[in-house]
């Protein structure tokens, strides 16, 4: 596997507040790493050491192999893409025009425009000045122009914060569509559900440490209770162990004609959060 971050022993204090301690994890090629942790946590420190925006205390951060600080350099601008809250667009100009210009900046041809805005669902739009977008089509601005030189690696930090289910869901499907044309993705959150649905892994981060690393899929199993639930046609919800145990139970439901659907208890990675450190991940 070729790993695109590698981060060993990194730490970062502010001052006599440590901001990340002892925080170690890598990012395959291709794919989708969720970095999740309620508000302080240290997420965007973490975004700013691995693009080169901030110098950590200790530790290794490398992407692309090379010291995460020398990103910074304008060769490496095209390598890589940051959304980050503090995005700006001209806002006078139309959804065109802002696009027109990274066109030249990153030397990509005005074709890609076209593919971007149908990868963010605002082709209609083009013509729209930025001062007139509402802030998810905004956001979804911002996402095209990442997008536009189909950069190696994209970074964003909690991409769909303050936006609607709507809104966040054409993000989602943007993002996935980036991947699927190769890119890796880095990005933190604080939206379980957000990590569900575009993360292959997810790390917890909290306190400044990572608390666990691994698929949704398999944290969920990790963490499940040994039980099924079977939901009844008399609305009743029982709670039956998963093993040979429950199987006599199961199969009186079955053959009674009770059962309206039976499934596993797998918890949210919300709950898993909060069982593993006693808070909410918002
Ligand atoms: N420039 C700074 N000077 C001092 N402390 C800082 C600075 N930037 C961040 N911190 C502190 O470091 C810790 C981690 O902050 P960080 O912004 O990385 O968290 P976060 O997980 O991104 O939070 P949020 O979800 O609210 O954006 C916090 O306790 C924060 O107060």
């Amino acid at each position: 596997m070729e790993h695109i971050i590698q981060v060993k022993s990194l730490a970062k204090i502010y001052g006599n507040q440590a901001a990340l301690e002892d925080v170690n994890f890598t990012v395959e090629k291709g794919e989708t790493f969720g970095f999740l942790g309620p508000s302080g946590a240290g997420k965007t420190t973490t975004i700013k050491i691995l693009t080169g925006q901030l110098l950590q205390t200790s530790g290794e951060a490398t992407v692309f192999g090379k010291p995460a600080s020398s990103l910074n350099k304008p060769q490496y601008r095209r390598e890589f893409g940051v959304i980050t809250d503090n995005s700006g667009l001209y806002s006078r100009l139309s959804i065109e025009d802002n696009l027109n210009l990274y066109c030249q900046l990153y030397q990509v041809s005005t074709k890609r425009i076209g593919e971007v805005l149908e990868m963010v669902s605002l082709s209609e739009e083009r013509k729209k000045q930025v001062a007139k977008l509402s802030k998810g089509m905004f956001q979804r601005v911002i996402l095209a122009r990442a997008l536009l030189h189909k950069p190696a690696l994209l970074f964003l930090d909690e991409p769909t914060s303050a936006l609607d289910p709507a809104n966040s869901a054409l993000i989602h499907q943007g993002l996935r569509e980036l991947n699927k044309e190769g890119t890796t993705i880095f990005l933190t959150t604080h939206d379980m559900n957000e990590a569900e649905n575009i993360c292959d892994r997810v790390a917890f981060l909290h306190q400044g440490r990572i608390q666990l690393l691994d698929q949704p899929k398999k944290l969920r199993r990790q963490f499940a209770e040994a039980s099924v639930c079977i939901e009844l046609k008399d609305g009743r919800e029982i709670n039956v162990p998963a093993g040979p145990e429950g199987a006599k139970d199961i199969y009186d439901y079955f053959a009674s004609d009770q059962v309206v659907s039976i499934h596993s208890n797998e918890p949210t990675l919300g709950d898993i959060f909060v069982e593993l450190t006693g808070r909410k991940l918002v």
